[in-house]
């Protein structure tokens, strides 16, 4: 099974990828996963939704290249980017807190993935980074859109134009990172939600509509829509199968 999605204490869903040989790469498997818990986030008695990776050699590693390799062309690659962009929505939109529990890294759509996320806790020592550009693509699941709507534009520019990775704790200083920790990492993150999950479910709910209406009104969905098409005419250059290649190639020596 590429995912597990599991009830915790102190009331919240843990949804982990379980793909670490891949360093839990998103394959259509883990999407569907994704899609499962989000409609599980909504059951009564969820206040949070956690998502993390398992082992600590990566959070996510992104897209998963050894499948999407085979998507050639923009009308092969906007299927698959439209289909995650909608997954990442309605996670930025889940009307409960959610939280990305970084003890790993966060590489290219798995830092897409942390972005979508109300709140991120990083191992001290991990990197993560939109580094789509290096790969000759953008950001093609809407990170790009959540990442310029949540932070302000020269940090959020920088990070999407260098597409470098950045040190968590550089993250942390910047407010990209919200809590660094060591140790267990499913322990502390039952420490960093213990007070805020101690309030009513309706309260967070309540809070959470206001991000959303704002989100609403900034165009978010139509914008990230814009980024999806962009990102599949990018898919399909040279450049871009060129990096991809290279990838696999030293991955099967
Ligand atoms: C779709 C697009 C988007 O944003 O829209 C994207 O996400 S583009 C995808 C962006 N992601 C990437 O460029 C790949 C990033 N991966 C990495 O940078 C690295 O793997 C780290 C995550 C830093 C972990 O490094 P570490 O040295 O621990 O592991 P490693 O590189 O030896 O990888 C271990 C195994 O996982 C596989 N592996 C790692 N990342 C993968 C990925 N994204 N897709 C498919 N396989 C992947 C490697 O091929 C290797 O397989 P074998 O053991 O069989 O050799």
């Amino acid at each position: 099974m590429a995912f597990s999605i599991e009830r915790r204490d102190p009331g919240y869903l843990l949804f982990t990828i379980e793909r670490s040989e891949k360093r839990n790469a998103i394959n259509y498997d883990v999407m569907e996963g994704l899609s499962q818990a989000l409609e599980k986030a909504s059951e009564p008695e969820i206040k949070a939704l956690v998502i993390t990776g398992s082992g600590e050699s990566a959070f996510c590693s992104g897209g998963d290249l050894s499948v999407f390799h085979l998507l050639h062309t923009k009308e092969d690659a906007y299927p698959m980017l439209s289909k995650m962009s909608n997954i990442l929505y309605s996670l930025l939109t889940l009307p409960i807190p959610t939280i990305a529990l970084m003890n790993g890294p966060a590489v290219g759509g798995g830092c897409e993935l942390a972005v979508a996320c109300d709140f991120r806790l990083a191992r001290k020592g991990v990197k993560a980074g939109f580094v789509q550009g290096k790969q000759a693509i953008t950001t093609g699941w809407g990170g790009g859109s959540i990442l310029v709507e949540k932070f302000p534009s020269p940090f959020a520019m920088k990070l999407l134009m260098e597409a470098d990775l950045e040190t968590a704790e550089y993250l942390f200083k910047t407010g990209f990172i919200n809590h660094l920790f060591d140790g267990d990492s499913l322990q502390q993150c039952g420490d960093y939600l213990e007070k805020m999950l101690s309030n009513d479910l309706e309260v967070l709910k309540s809070y959470k509509r206001i991000w959303i209406n704002k989100w609403k009104q900034a165009g978010l969905r139509e914008r990230i829509e814009e980024e999806v098409k962009n990102c599949a005419i990018l898919w399909e250059s040279d450049a871009h199968h060129q990096y991809v290649k290279n990838f696999i190639k030293k991955n099967t020596r």
